[in-house]
């Protein structure tokens, strides 16, 4: 069965942030202060790496509800059993990816325009990554930044729940809700700050205040 996931304060690791506070530590702290998703994105390492840190991660957050996230390596999801796989558009085709996972792992799909949005299949993707919002050094091959504008013209094209990222922080956080987002995707407001469960706390703070009712 997939899981019920959440995608309000979805945090995506980076090694080279993380160097203070190891990635499993950073996940641990995050998910402490209030983060519902980790996402193990970890450009330069093997298959097999990537096995072992999704395990860290995965027994780290063991007692939580926080949901652990595969990037781009199919093999490292099936092998270390996450909850989900994130892809983007030049990886593989959202089918291929479906029919590898099978039906109870979640699968997530970065979007950058609403044609793309617009093209996303509800019965083969679960929730699309959304941005960039705005450049950001962390990944140094993003797309042209969309801004809020584009955004909530993205977000309503979507037919499934969306999580914007790109240079998101704090101050983000209710225009970033207010165009439909169901969650906000950080790395660098939470990897490689001084205290990640800080981080993450003020983080879900503002997702608390922002949202009706
Ligand atoms: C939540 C989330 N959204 C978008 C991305 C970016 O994925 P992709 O476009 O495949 O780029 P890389 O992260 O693989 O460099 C993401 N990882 N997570
Ligand atoms: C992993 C990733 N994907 C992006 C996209 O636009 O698809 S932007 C990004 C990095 C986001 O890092 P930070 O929160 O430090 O800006
Ligand atoms: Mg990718």
């Amino acid at each position: 069965m997939k899981k019920p996931f959440d995608l309000s304060l979805y945090l995506v690791l980076d090694p080279d942030l993380c160097q203070q506070h190891s990635m499993v530590e950073t996940a641990r702290e995050a998910v402490a202060g209030g983060a519902t998703m980790v996402q193990v994105r970890h450009k330069r390492a093997s298959t097999t790496e990537r096995i072992a840190l999704a395990r860290s991660v995965k027994e780290a957050l063991r007692n939580t509800p926080a949901l652990v996230v595969m990037n781009d390596d199919i093999e490292a999801a099936i092998e270390a059993g996450v909850d989900a796989l994130h892809i983007g558009q030049r990886d593989m085709p959202a089918a291929s990816a479906r029919a590898r996972i099978g039906l109870n792992m979640l699968l997530g799909l970065s979007v950058n325009s609403e044609s793309a949005a617009q093209a996303v299949d509800p019965a083969l993707v679960d929730y699309v990554g959304v941005g960039p919002v705005f450049a950001t050094p962390t990944k140094t091959d993003h797309e042209q930044p969309i801004g809020f504008a584009g955004l909530t013209r993205i977000v309503a094209a979507c037919p499934v729940p969306a999580v914007a990222i790109g240079g998101l922080k704090q101050q983000h956080v209710s225009d970033v809700l207010a165009t439909g987002a169901s969650g906000i995707a950080v790395v660098s407001a939470i990897c490689g700050t001084p205290d990640p469960q800080q981080a993450s706390r003020e983080l879900w703070e503002r997702i608390l205040a922002s949202r009706p009712g």
